[in-house]
C-alpha cells in the first residue's frame, strides 16, 4: 500500500498542482449528474405510482397536482443533461491538460545533460514513455478517481432516502452499496495487476519486434534469419493475446458480479419496502421511489469496472514516468561567466557511466569573448567531451562550468521529413523568408535551393534524403547562423568533404562568424589554421596550450591530418 502511494505520489501532485479547481469542479459535476440520475429515477417512479393510484377515483385524480412533480422531472432530466456535458468538459479538459503539462515535465526531463543518452539507446521504449505511459494516466482521475466519488454520493443518498423510510433498510443498503460496489472493482484491480503488466510488457515486445522487422528486413533475409524473427513476433502478439484474453475474463466475471449483487439489493428492497408499505409506514408510491432509487445506485459503482482492469496499467505507467517527475529539472540556464569570458572551466571532471578513467580530469580552461580555439589530440583524448560540455550536453561530476549561450554543430545534421524552410526554421521558429535565404546564401546554399522547382517548400525525405553529403553539412551551417549565440561549438565540422568544399564553407564559417567565439574540435590541419590558441589534448587532460606565433604552434598544426 505505500510502495502504491509513492508510486502515484508525483503524478497525484502534478494533477493537483495544475488545474486543482477545474478536477474539483469535475468532480462536484459528476457528483450532481450521478444524484440528479437517481432522484430522476426516483421521482418518475413515484410520480407514476402516484398518478396511478390518484386516478382510481375521480375525486382523488381532481386534486391530485401533477403539475410540480413533472416540473421537478423536467427540471431534474435538464439538470443531469447540463452537468454531465459540464462534467465531460470539466474531466477531460482538466485530464488533457495535466497531460499537456506532464509530456513537457518529461521532454524537460529528459533534456537533462546525460539523461537522453540512455533512452536513445532504446528508442521504442522513449516513444512509449511519450505515449501509452501518459496515456495510461488519463483513466486515473477519469475512470477511478471521478467514479468511485460519483458512486459513494450516489450510496450516500440511496442510503438517506431509505433510511427517512426506516433506518436499518437505508443503513443496509448502504453498506451493501460501498461494500459490493467499491469490493468488486477493488478484486478486480488486484485481479488484473499481473495481466495488465503482462499487457503492457507485451505491447513494447511486439511494437519493438515489429519495428525491428520492417527496418531491418534485407539484413534479416541476408542472414537467412527472417522466418525466425516473424515467428518472434507472432510469439509476441500471442502472448499480448492472452493477457488481452485474461483481462476481458476479468472484466466479464465483475460484470457478473455487478448483475448479481444488483440482483441481490433490489430484491431485499422490494422485500423491505413491501413489508413497510404493509404495515402502513409508507405508501405505494414512496416504495416505488424507494425501489427505483436502489436499481439506480448500483449503476455507477459498475462503471468502476473499466478503471479498475486498467488500474494495474495505470500503475505501471505512474511508475515508469515517476522517477522522471521526481528528479529536480536544471535551473534555467547555464552560469554566466564574468565580462570578457565566453566559457570558464574550472577542475572539470567528467566520467561516463561504468568507464574505468574519466574522460575529462580535472581540466582548468578559461576562453576568451571572441577568441578562436582548436582543441586537437589523439582520438579518445576527450575533445567531443569537451564541447559537450561547452554546450551543456554533457554534465560534469566535479568542478565549476560557466558559459555563454552556445551552438553545438557536429558532423552528423539531424534533418527531417520535412520542408527545407521547416527544417531551417528549428534553428529560429520566427525567421521570416528573407532571413532563411540569407543563411543559405551565407552557407553557400542559396543557387542549390534557387534551382529547385519548390524552392525552400521542396521536401526533404527521411534524414535529409534528396541532399548531398556537402548540402546537408551547409544546410547545418546555415542553421547555425539563425541560431544567435555568442560561442560556437564545431565538432570536425568539414569531416568527409572535398577539399574544395571544405575551405569554402570554412571560409563562410570564419566571415559569418563576426565577434563570436569559436571552439572547433579537429584532426584535420584546415580546420585548426584559423585557430589563436591550440589546446593540446591527452587522455582527458589538457597537455599544453599554444598561442599563435609561440614556439612549437606550426609544428602542432603539422601533426595534424593535411586536407
Ligand atoms: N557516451 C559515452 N559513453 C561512454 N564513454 C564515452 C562516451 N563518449 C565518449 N566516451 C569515452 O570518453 C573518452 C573521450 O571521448 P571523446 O569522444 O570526448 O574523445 P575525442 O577526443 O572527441 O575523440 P574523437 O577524436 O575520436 O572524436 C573516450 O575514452 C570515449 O571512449
Amino acid at each position: 500500500m505505500t510502495g502504491l502511494v509513492r508510486q502515484l505520489r508525483p503524478v497525484a501532485g502534478l494533477f493537483l498542482s495544475g488545474s486543482r479547481a477545474m478536477l474539483i469542479a469535475g468532480v462536484l459535476l459528476s457528483v450532481a449528474t450521478a444524484l440528479c440520475g437517481i432522484a430522476l429515477l426516483g421521482l418518475s417512479g413515484w410520480f407514476i405510482t402516484a398518478t396511478g393510484i390518484a386516478g382510481l377515483s375521480a375525486a382523488t385524480a381532481l386534486a391530485f397536482d401533477v403539475f410540480v412533480p413533472s416540473a421537478g422531472i423536467r427540471f431534474l432530466a435538464l439538470a443531469r443533461t447540463a452537468s454531465r456535458y459540464g462534467e465531460r468538459l470539466t474531466t477531460h479538459d482538466a485530464t488533457l491538460a495535466v497531460l499537456a503539462a506532464l509530456r513537457e515535465r518529461l521532454f524537460r526531463g529528459w533534456a537533462q545533460p546525460g539523461a537522453a543518452r540512455d533512452l536513445v539507446k532504446r528508442p521504442a521504449r522513449l516513444l512509449f514513455r511519450l505515449t501509452l505511459d501518459i496515456d495510461a494516466l488519463d483513466s486515473l482521475y477519469l475512470r477511478v478517481i471521478v467514479p468511485i466519488i460519483g458512486a459513494c454520493a450516489v450510496a450516500l443518498a440511496a442510503g438517506v432516502v431509505l433510511g427517512l423510510m426506516q433506518p436499518l433498510p437505508g443503513l443496509s443498503a448502504a453498506g451493501f452499496l460501498i461494500l459490493a460496489g467499491a469490493g468488486l472493482p477493488a478484486a478486480a484491480a488486484v485481479a488484473a495487476r499481473r495481466p495488465a503488466r503482462r499487457r503492457a510488457h507485451g505491447l513494447e515486445v511486439l511494437r519493438s519486434r515489429a519495428i525491428d522487422l520492417v527496418s531491418g528486413q534485407t539484413e534479416w533475409i541476408m542472414a537467412g534469419r527472417l522466418a525466425a524473427r516473424q515467428d518472434g513476433l507472432a510469439a509476441a502478439d500471442r502472448y499480448l493475446s492472452e493477457s488481452d484474453d485474461a483481462l476481458n475474463r476479468i472484466e466479464v466475471r465483475t460484470g457478473a458480479g455487478f448483475a448479481v449483487a444488483g440482483a441481490l439489493l433490489l430484491a431485499g428492497t422490494l422485500v423491505a419496502v413491501a413489508l413497510l408499505a404493509e404495515s402502513g409506514t409508507i405508501g405505494a408510491p414512496v416504495a416505488a421511489l424507494g425501489l427505483l432509487v436502489t436499481l439506480a445506485a448500483m449503476e455507477p459503482f459498475a462503471a468502476l469496472r473499466r478503471g479498475a482492469v486498467e488500474l494495474g496499467r495505470t500503475l505501471i505507467a505512474a511508475g515508469r514516468i515517476a522517477p522522471r517527475l521526481a528528479s529536480p529539472l536544471e535551473a534555467a540556464g547555464p552560469v554566466a561567466p564574468p565580462a570578457g569570458v565566453a566559457a570558464r572551466l574550472e577542475d572539470v571532471t567528467v566520467r561516463y557511466p561504468g568507464a574505468a578513467r574519466p574522460a575529462l580530469d580535472a581540466i582548468t580552461l578559461t576562453i576568451g569573448e571572441g577568441e578562436r580555439i582548436a582543441l586537437i589530440g589523439a582520438s579518445g583524448a576527450g575533445k567531443s567531451t569537451l564541447l559537450g560540455l561547452l554546450a551543456g550536453e554533457v554534465a560534469p561530476q566535479a568542478g565549476q562550468v560557466a558559459r555563454r549561450a552556445a551552438t553545438l554543430l557536429t558532423q552528423r545534421t539531424e534533418l527531417f521529413q520535412d520542408t527545407l524552410r521547416d527544417n531551417l526554421r528549428l534553428a529560429d521558429p520566427r525567421a521570416d523568408d528573407a532571413r532563411l535565404i540569407e543563411a543559405l546564401d551565407a552557407a553557400g546554399l542559396r543557387d542549390d535551393t534557387e534551382a529547385l522547382p519548390n524552392g525552400l517548400d521542396t521536401r526533404l525525405g527521411e534524414g535529409g534524403h534528396g541532399l548531398s553529403g556537402g548540402q546537408a553539412r551547409r544546410l547545418a551551417f546555415a542553421r547555425l547562423l539563425l541560431r544567435p549565440t555568442p560561442l560556437w561549438l564545431l565538432d570536425e565540422p568539414t569531416e568527409g568533404l572535398d577539399g574544395m568544399t571544405a575551405r569554402d564553407v570554412l571560409a563562410r564559417l570564419g566571415g559569418s562568424a563576426g565577434d563570436r567565439t569559436i571552439v572547433v574540435a579537429t584532426h584535420i590541419r584546415r580546420e585548426a589554421e584559423a585557430a589563436e590558441r591550440l589546446v593540446i589534448m591527452d587522455r582527458g587532460t589538457i597537455a599544453a596550450i599554444i598561442a599563435r606565433g609561440e614556439p612549437g604552434f606550426q609544428a602542432a598544426l603539422a601533426t595534424l591530418r593535411p586536407d
